[in-house]
């Protein structure tokens, strides 16, 4: 195609995992900056793109051979700070620019403008008045987003008969909306609660960090029930002070924060932005839209959050820093909470870490003094820290098939009759981890996986939580074909709660695991039942470890302390630490004392006595040094290969090429290749390399000098994880 107009070479883009930008050319009176959305052909196709930069470097590929954009959409461009921040990502995780650059702009239809439609918003006078569905789908409403009765169902898990008969009966009203509808901005007039000495001492601190608008990381620690979240409030409420400003919040679990919201909602009177995976289509068009206009002006989200484009981000904080939820460990991995710290330095603004169990990684950052360190020792009002006691179950062990000592059981009891709430922990989804033949032995595995098959018995299935594969629970042994020969082993909540209930039949009962509670909605009801207190005792997974503050629970039992701890990565002890003080943390936080019995085969365990006597100081500076003399991070650094493909012997293949290629330089240490501990996932087989590396070594220029001298075929992916965390 000749040129008919005088044009520039540009470089675009392109969300898609390619190597790198593209050259294009623009017509010369096209007003263009960088950042700006195009539109570009790509062979046959019409993408959308974000303009990279304005002056490429020169190219041997001559100006006749390339195509023209077909124009600029008409958004506000791309901020500089996160075009530098998609940069820095696919550098340090050794990821194609497009693939993250896929993050930042995956929503349905931003380039198109916005046509108008109708969404309904609820308009409940008395909700003690609805019917049960009804009820569902006002627990379900997060905030006073209006949304579509697809959405609503899909929100609430309701049918739309449920929906439309609330519209009618006027307990919903319609509401025209367009997609980039702005969102209120929230109130920086209302009365803050009054802090203590302490909790004021570190917010002031923060507000004088955020008037500086410079970067700094800190960390915020404080023990479970200290208030951290109204500390950290006050740094958002001075960041929401400056004209047209924005916060991320980054929370581990945003389908779990109901109680978060409201909270949020008392201080500033308006619900913030939320961002999630799982946001409807229309949702997360408007929250991107908001985001880019800037009237979103506080969003709390999911990891991914950190890829909208915030036009002036004047604070990051990240509520439970130590949560292995921030590590993403499909597409591009990388580590939520590190990259908040990147996020925050490219957008020179303060980033707060805020945990009452901090990872060891922030600790060591907090005590080199590269980040601040607030303290808070003390719970808030009257509430003291929990009583905590291990019970030693070589010396109460129950009877077979049951997983309640007595001096636990005694506990439950008295709590009871006392009318007090208790919790039992077992981090473990399902009724019993394993089905076994009794007579050969026979294990049920799932086909496409080397893991075993969870029995659910609520639906009677047996279920791989990997693939999520299932069968009906045979009554013959698929191996021998004996009849009734099958028994469960171990336990999982279900089991749990089976016990309670034929111990306690009189008491009110709540399973609190994911399987049990789909939806945000229903995780919400039954949060609000805890609250309400029609729940006497609740068995569940590791989802209520997530910062809940249930005032009349005072009795938290740990069904097996132990479980997690071995034959575990280097981070078992530190991960179960930080579990179980979670966990224990939600026993006493009001006026009523709480109590913690941790069930334990080994009570002299430094992750058991640590919680025990609370020394935590004296833990996690032992883990320190064991990491500290292995090389391991933060005192060095880590990179897993993770090599994967429907052919074992491809993938055999290209792990002993890559064995034999490992880097001989000094300071840098290849461990494997080696079945991973889980060989075969979703039907792929898996080969895991480690690289280590002493601190000062560039990982990343090792591992792409490593790995592009490798040719991959047969079908293999090849997985870099930087800084990995599961090593599964
Ligand atoms: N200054 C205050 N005035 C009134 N209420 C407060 C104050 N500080 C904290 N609270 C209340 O105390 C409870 C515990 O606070 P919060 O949930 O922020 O603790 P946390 O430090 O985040 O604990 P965790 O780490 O266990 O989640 C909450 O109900 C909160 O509203
Ligand atoms: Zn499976």
């Amino acid at each position: 195609m000749t040129t008919l107009f005088p044009s520039r070479r540009i470089q675009i883009l392109l969300p898609l995992p390619l190597q790198g930008v593209l050259d294009y050319l623009a017509p010369d009176d096209l007003a263009l900056q960088e950042g700006d959305f195009v539109e570009v052909p790509l062979g046959s196709k019409r993408l959308q793109g974000v303009v990279w930069s304005m002056e490429p470097p020169p190219s041997d590929v001559p100006d006749e051979r390339l195509k023209h954009i077909y124009g600029r959409f008409d958004l506000p461009a791309l901020p500089d700070s996160l075009m530098k921040f998609i940069d820095w990502v696919a550098a340090y995780t050794l990821s194609p620019p497009g693939a993250v650059l896929k993050m930042a702009v995956s929503v349905p239809r931003a380039f198109e403008q916005a046509k108008s439609r109708t969404a309904y918003r609820l308009a409940v006078e008395d909700p003690e008045e609805l019917t049960a569905a009804r009820r569902k789908v006002y627990d379900a409403a997060v905030g006073d987003m209006p949304l579509s009765v697809r959405d609503w169902r899909d929100w609430a898990g309701v049918g739309e008969g449920v929906i439309r008969g609330m519209v009618k009966a006027g307990q919903m009203t319609a509401v025209e909306i367009r997609g980039e509808d702005s969102f209120p901005a929230p109130d920086t007039t209302l009365i803050a609660p009054s802090l203590s000495t302490e909790q004021a001492t570190a917010g002031e601190h923060f507000r004088d960090l955020v008037r500086k608008d410079k970067f700094q990381a800190s960390l915020l620690e404080g023990v479970t029930g200290a208030g951290k979240t109204e500390v950290y409030f006050e740094a958002v409420h001075e960041a929401l002070l400056r004209e047209d400003s924005q916060v991320l919040v980054l929370v581990p679990e945003i389908a779990l924060t109901a109680q978060w919201l409201d909270r949020f909602k008392d201080r500033f009177g308006e619900e913030p932005v939320i961002w999630h995976s799982e946001l409807t289509p229309v949702q997360r068009r408007r929250a991107w839209w908001g985001v880019i206009h800037g009237n979103a002006r506080v969003v709390v989200g999911a990891r991914s959050a950190l890829f909208l484009p915030f036009r002036a981000l004047k604070l990051i904080v990240v509520d439970e820093e130590h949560s292995p939820t921030y590590k993403q460990e499909d597409g591009v991995f990388y580590h939520g909470r590190d990259m908040a710290v990147v996020r925050a330095h490219q957008a020179d603004c303060p980033v707060i870490l805020a945990s009452a169990t901090p990872s060891l990684e922030t600790l060591v950052n907090a005590e080199s003094g590269k980040y601040d360190w607030l303290y808070l020792g003390e719970r808030h009002g009257p509430a003291e820290m929990p009583d905590m006691h291990a019970i030693d179950m070589r010396k109460f062990p129950p009877a077979s098939g049951e997983w309640l000592s007595d001096p636990l059981r005694e506990a439950l009891q008295q709590n009871l009759e006392r009318g007090e709430q208790s919790l039992l922990y077992l981090n473990r989804r399902g009724y019993a981890p394993l089905t076994l033949c009794r007579t050969c032995g026979h294990r049920i595995q799932c086909p496409h996986c080397s893991a075993w098959l969870v029995e659910h018995k609520k639906t009677g299935r047996l279920q791989c939580h990997h693939c999520g594969h299932w069968m009906n629970k045979p009554r013959h042994c698929p191996e021998c074909d004996s009849e009734d020969s099958l028994v469960a082993c171990g336990p999982g909540v279900e089991r749990v709660a089976e016990e309670v209930e034929r111990l306690f039949p009189e008491a009110r009962l709540a399973v609190m695991a994911s399987d049990e509670l789909n939806t945000p909605g229903e995780i919400r009801e039954t949060v609000a039942a805890i609250v309400r207190h029609e729940v006497d005792i609740i068995v569940g997974t590791q989802i209520v470890t997530k910062g809940y503050h249930f005032p009349d629970l005072t009795l938290v039992g740990v069904v097996d302390s132990d479980l997690g701890l071995s034959g575990g990565d280097m981070r078992a002890a530190e991960r179960t630490w930080q579990q179980l003080e979670q966990v224990a943390g939600r026993a006493g936080r009001a006026e009523k004392p709480g109590t913690v019995l941790f069930q334990t085969f080994m009570p002299e365990h430094p992750v058991i006595d640590a919680l025990v006597s609370g020394d935590r100081d004296n833990f996690l500076e032992q883990e320190a040094n064991a990491r500290e003399q292995r090389g391991m991070p933060p005192f060095g650094k880590l990179a897993a290969v993770i090599l994967s493909g429907a052919d074992y012997n491809a993938v055999v293949t290209v792990a002993r090429q890559l064995g034999r290629a490992a880097p001989r330089l000094t300071g840098v240490q290849v461990l494997g290749p080696a079945p991973a501990p889980l060989a075969y996932l979703r039907g792929r087989h898996r080969y895991r390399l480690l690289v280590k590396t002493e601190k000062q070594v560039n990982i990343q220029n090792v591992l792409r000098a490593w790995l592009d001298s490798i040719k991959i075929s047969g079908g293999v992916r090849l997985q870099v994880d930087i800084d990995p965390v599961s090593f599964f």
